[in-house]
């Protein structure tokens, strides 16, 4: 290890710190000093460093020839990702990503003049005044969300939390929404999803872009190859058929003001091939689609698991919203609690532990210590949000914490470089879709608590059994795995309300809707394009 690299753990000749490369929950092992003890090898190796355990604030590890940094505190987010964005802001080299979505997928792509083209167009769209022109579908499918979970049982929270962030992005952004949890199209998308968070779970797949000769084994022998192509498939047939449906839309004069319709019209000015607005949609689909169902499934499972918050939470909005309305979001300004619920949940069970990996585009200088170009860099929300430096007791959901300060620090801890975003990313590369995510989290939050209350299922009551808040799925995204419970709405008016605001939200519906459609084979798509 160079002297002006900064401190990780001894390594092993060829292949660095490969062998203690955690293989799935990463984020589990990359935690602060005093957690990481608990966990494995990985951090202990940090603690024991000569500088003291500050230094696990930003570590190295070797990843053959490679070298990745897991940035663990605000500090170093603020100073290095933020403050030196024009040098943190590429993505690393990545056999997978090109293979699955052709180098072409704008939030995996290496920082080049096409990603700059593309974020442009997500600007045009994406920014807060922008986000607004959304509200009035974010609100009719909120309210359907409602009114599916009034009319099913809690077994089918999951598939009603998918239907509605799914229906949502692809309104916004193809212009098609999906009035049916089991329409084809939401079945294409959540395989496609399947496969793709299989295929970027970090640490799952031998690294082939660090040792390349591994890509001469067969794919017989290398399921990350087939895995690959299998992602390519499930991921373009959903993308160009959407596209398809957009370009239909335009030709037969029937367009209803989607963003990719916009991103089509002036395809030429913004340089674009079809094959990158294809991509395009896709990125903001998968964005949107997983991400807005994990947090407030997360939220679910945690306002059952500590029925203390969903109490006061149901107190304030009885109080400040009342039995004659639902909320609407300029509510949300009036409800701190609710706000500092969705601040804790963003920061107990974090949707993307350990974002998505940033790298560096030139060598770079950070508190004396060299960064070499092309190291893969970390940002670890997980290991952030629960170092017990900063937050007391880290392990329980409790949303006063943040009623005390905005951070949710502990007195005496010094937040002048703490942002609230950080679970969206950082610098050039941060979320474009925070606003349009922060504007469908507010609404949910409050619906879902005027309207109903969570608690485990019978059985689990029966029982007596703890509510299991560990149960989540491998992959990118933390997401939890289906539980069952029992969901009740409040009083009888409130039913009534979400019944007359269902009814009378079908007009705007029916301007996303063209019904279902055959999704055509992958290889139609390619031929498009050629
Ligand atoms: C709770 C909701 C969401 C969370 C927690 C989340 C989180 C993230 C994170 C951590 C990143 C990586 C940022 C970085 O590299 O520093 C990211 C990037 C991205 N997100 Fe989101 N996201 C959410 C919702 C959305 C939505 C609704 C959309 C679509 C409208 C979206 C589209 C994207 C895209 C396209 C990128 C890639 C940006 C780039 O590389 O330039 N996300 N998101």
């Amino acid at each position: 290890r160079a002297p002006l690299l900064p401190p990780g753990p001894p390594t092993i000749p060829f292949l660095g710190n490969l062998n203690i490369f955690p293989k799935e929950f990463a984020f589990f092992k990359y935690l602060p000093v005093q957690t990481a003890a608990r966990f494995n090898s990985l951090t202990k190796f940090v603690v024991g460093l000569p500088n003291g355990p500050k230094t696990a604030l930003y570590f190295k590890l070797k990843i053959g020839p490679d070298n990745a940094i897991v940035v663990s505190s605000m500090k170093v987010v603020k100073e290095l990702m933020d403050q030196q964005s024009n040098i943190t802001c590429d993505r690393p080299k990545s056999y997978m990503a090109d293979v699955v979505h052709e180098e072409s997928n704008a939030a995996l792509m290496r920082y080049n003049d096409a990603w700059r083209r593309l974020r442009k167009t997500m600007h045009a769209i994406l920014t807060p005044a922008g986000t607004m022109e959304h509200l009035p579908i974010q609100e009719a499918e909120a309210t359907q969300l409602m009114y599916d979970i009034l009319h099913s049982s809690g077994n089918d929270l999951c598939t009603h939390l998918r239907r509605y962030s799914t229906s949502v992005i692809s309104s916004v952004v193809f212009g098609k929404r999906f009035p049916r949890g089991d329409c084809p199209e939401m079945d294409a998308i959540f395989e496609s999803l399947e496969v793709l968070e299989a295929v970027f779970e970090v640490g799952a797949h031998p690294p082939v872009d660090q040792l390349p000769f591994l890509n001469y084994i067969p794919d017989r022998w290398a399921r990350w190859k087939r895995l690959a192509k299998l992602g390519h498939q499930v991921a373009g047939r959903i993308y160009f058929h959407l596209l398809g449906l957009v370009e239909e839309q335009i030709r037969s004069g029937r367009e209803n003001g989607c963003y990719i319709e916009t991103v089509i019209k002036k395809q030429e000015e913004y340089g674009l091939s079809r094959k990158l607005v294809g991509y395009l949609g896709g990125a903001l689909l998968d964005g949107g689609a997983h991400t807005t169902s994990a947090f407030l499934l997360s939220m679910v499972l945690c306002l059952i698991a500590f029925p203390e918050v969903q109490k006061k939470a149901h107190e304030e909005i009885d109080r400040v919203i009342g039995q004659d309305r639902a909320p609407r979001l300029e509510d949300i300004a009036s409800l701190p609690y609710c706000q500092a619920l969705l601040n804790e949940t963003h920061r107990f069970r974090p949707v993307a532990p350990l974002g998505i990996p940033h790298a560096m585009l030139t060598d770079g200088l950070y508190r004396g210590y060299v960064l070499p170009k092309g190291s893969i860099v970390f940002i670890n929300a997980w290991g952030i949000y629960h170092d017990p430096d900063v937050y007391e007791d880290p392990e329980t959901f409790n949303p006063d914490r943040y009623l005390q300060n905005e951070f949710g620090a502990k007195p005496g801890v010094d937040t002048s470089h703490f942002r609230n975003n950080i679970v969206f990313g950082s610098g050039r590369r941060i979320c474009p879709g925070q606003h349009l995510a922060n504007t469908s989290l507010a609404l949910n939050v409050m619906n879902l608590l005027w309207a109903f209350e969570f608690s485990p299922d019978e059985m689990i009551q029966k029982k007596g059994t703890k509510f299991d808040i560990w149960n989540y799925r491998k992959g990118g995204f933390y997401v939890p795995a289906p539980f069952p419970c029992s969901i009740k709405p409040r009083s009888a008016a409130k039913v009534s309300i979400i019944e007359e605001q269902f009814s009378s939200a079908s007009s705007l519906f029916e301007k996303f809707e063209s019904g279902d459609s055959e999704i055509k084979d992958l290889d139609d798509h390619e031929r498009m394009w050629m």
